[in-house]
């Protein structure tokens, strides 16, 4: 079947990118990597899957929607019968979560993909995901609304949010980054980072909406910059 994958126009003469986008919830910010792809702003470049592990997620429509389709897998540790459900002992869950990894990996693989984005996707991958991935060549990078080792996890907009009511927040300002994926989660290095100014008074879902507003324009940017660097790679095969 013919690769119907959202990518710009390219010239035919350079190489593809080909980008896998990995999501967990709304895909907002897979939305901006369809509209990057879409009018050039990430080049030479195609989204050829979207994998998503949650079954609610908006992120799955927007790969519906988007012009042409993507593909899209739905891989969920319990319904792909990796951890049975209410397994609460921690080797078995362990261990689950290997084995689900090792074969989220080859399933990613099996698209060749040059570059794998985590939009918001909400899993922390141990070895048997990420070394596969590392040995065949593919970049994994992803997005965190917080500066380089501040706030590592989830949840960090809100944490942020409260240390900086509480008076604790170094400077008033936080932030979004966009960082290599390494097996210690947010600390990878960082590729791009831009500061967000905390003001008084502001709610929560306020500051959410600006950081939003920041990391749609910083993954753009981010994976434009590491998609060249692998259409590079490729010219020079
Ligand atoms: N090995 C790595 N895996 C992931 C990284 C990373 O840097 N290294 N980044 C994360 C994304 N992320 C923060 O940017 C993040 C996502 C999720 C969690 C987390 O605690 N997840 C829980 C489940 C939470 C849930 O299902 O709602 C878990 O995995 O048990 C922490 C950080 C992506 N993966
Ligand atoms: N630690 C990872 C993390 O917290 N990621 C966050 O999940 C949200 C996804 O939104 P989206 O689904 O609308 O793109 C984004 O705010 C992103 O920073």
């Amino acid at each position: 079947m013919a690769d119907t994958t959202a990518s710009a126009a390219h010239d035919g003469a350079q190489p593809v990118c080909r980008i896998v986008v990995m999501a967990s919830g709304n895909g907002s910010n897979f939305q901006a990597l369809i509209d990057g792809v879409v009018d050039q702003r990430i080049p030479n470049a195609a989204i050829v899957r979207l994998f998503y592990n949650k079954a609610k997620a908006y992120a799955r429509e927007r790969a519906e929607k988007a012009v042409p389709t993507i593909p899209t897998e739905y891989f969920n540790l319990v319904s792909r019968g990796f951890l049975p459900k209410g397994e609460t002992d921690p080797q078995r869950t362990r261990d689950a979560r290997a084995a689900y990894d090792a074969a989220l990996a080859q399933e990613v693989l099996k698209h060749n993909p040059d570059l794998v984005v985590l939009a918001g996707w909400m899993h922390v991958f141990s070895a048997p995901f990420l070394r596969p991935l590392d040995a065949a060549g593919v970049k994994i990078i992803n997005l965190h609304p917080a500066l380089p080792g501040r706030y590592d996890g989830a949840h960090a907009i809100e944490r942020a949010f409260n240390d900086f009511k509480a008076g604790k927040l170094q400077n008033n300002t936080t932030g979004v980054m966009i960082h290599y994926v390494i097996e210690e989660v947010d600390r990878g290095q960082a590729i791009m980072t831009q500061e967000v100014q905390c003001r008084e008074g502001e709610t929560l879902e306020q500051l959410e909406g600006r950081i939003h507003g920041v990391e749609h324009k910083l993954i753009v940017e981010a994976t434009a910059k590491v998609a060249a660097e692998a259409v590079e790679r490729k010219s020079r095969r």
